[in-house]
């Protein structure tokens, strides 16, 4: 369990009826920066939320620190930071007195680490809260998270309103954070050119589910896109399991395919096709394959 900081063992959740987690397993290792895709609704906050104790499941049960999420102790809350979707903080505070605030109340304080990261940010100490931008917010609240020097992280779309260049310096923070303190991340993002720089390891969720869970170059090795030339109009079903998608146009086929390996690329070959090009994919790519209405491959458990 130690091992794996968060644990997530058949979770489902139902709201008023509705299913929005529908049998989620889930282990992050120790050292890892997880990175959760989704589109919206999908169930990320939800999941997040779950995690942390701020919801309970309806079935299943999930981890934190070896913690069942229903019973953290404040010992155990102390060593997690949590950055909320829309970064809620007391309003009418300044800067400086929710900083004195979150100080006085925590556990752990790394003031070194603290000052580090409002040099970077440069915030205005004397400004009430709702005067800030929401990319100052944001900036204010992922200070606040780390401050804590916590040895789990729960950051839940935490670049939202950050311009480019803070949204670079959070990225390296969040590395600079991982490799000298061996610490664990679990974020979730719509900036996928973000995951894919500092996340190891890509959770996709699509409708309450997890259908892939694996480390992002296993990720990248596994699911391949293939642009096929047929003499004639190319067949409409190969027969190959784990196809993510297939487009047909005359003779050219575009298949995005999972587990592409030798035997499926002999069953291709049945078929006589004349020529085989692979595309190169970004995480994009595949989130955005992996996520279409009609997938229904999985990528997932590929512990590696
Ligand atoms: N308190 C709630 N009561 C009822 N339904 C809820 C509640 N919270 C979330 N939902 C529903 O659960 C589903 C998942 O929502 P959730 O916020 O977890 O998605 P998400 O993936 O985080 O979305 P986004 O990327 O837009 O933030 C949505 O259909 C949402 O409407």
């Amino acid at each position: 369990m130690d091992d794996h900081p968060i644990v997530v063992e058949n979770l489902v959740k139902y709201y008023e009826g509705r299913c929005v987690l529908n049998g989620i397993d889930l282990e992050v290792p120790r050292g890892c920066i997880y990175g959760l895709l989704g589109r919206n609704g999908c169930g990320k906050t939800t999941l997040i939320r779950t995690l942390l104790g701020l919801e309970p499941p309806t079935r299943g049960r999930t981890m934190l620190l070896g913690h069942d999420s229903r019973r953290l102790s404040a010992k155990a809350r102390a060593r997690i930071g949590y950055v909320a979707e829309g970064h809620n903080l007391i309003q009418n505070y300044r800067v400086r007195r929710l900083i004195g605030l979150c100080r006085d109340l925590s556990l752990h304080w790394n003031e070194a680490f603290f000052s580090q990261l409002m040099e970077t940010f440069r915030l205005p100490m004397d400004r009430k809260i709702k005067e800030l931008s929401a990319g100052m917010r944001a900036e204010l609240n992922l200070a606040l998270a780390m401050a804590v020097d916590p040895e789990l992280l729960i950051l839940d779309d935490p670049t939202l309103g950050l311009d480019t260049v803070a949204r670079r310096q959070f990225l390296e923070l969040a590395i600079d954070l991982i490799q000298k303190q061996d610490r664990t991340i679990l974020f979730s993002s719509h900036i996928l050119g973000d995951v894919e720089r500092i996340a190891d390891r890509i959770g996709i969720m699509v409708a309450g589910k997890l259908i892939v869970d694996c480390e992002l170059d296993e990720l990248k090795r596994r699911v391949r896109k293939l642009q096929v030339l047929f003499p004639s109009e190319a067949p409409k079903n190969l027969y190959i399991t784990e196809i993510i998608h297939q487009r047909n146009a005359g003779r050219e086929m575009v298949l995005t395919v999972a587990d592409w390996n030798p035997q499926k690329q002999a069953i291709l070959q049945t078929f006589g096709p004349q020529s085989c090009t692979e595309l190169a994919m970004t995480l994009e790519d595949i989130f955005i394959e992996c996520t279409r209405p009609a997938t229904t491959a999985v990528v997932e458990g590929s512990e590696v």
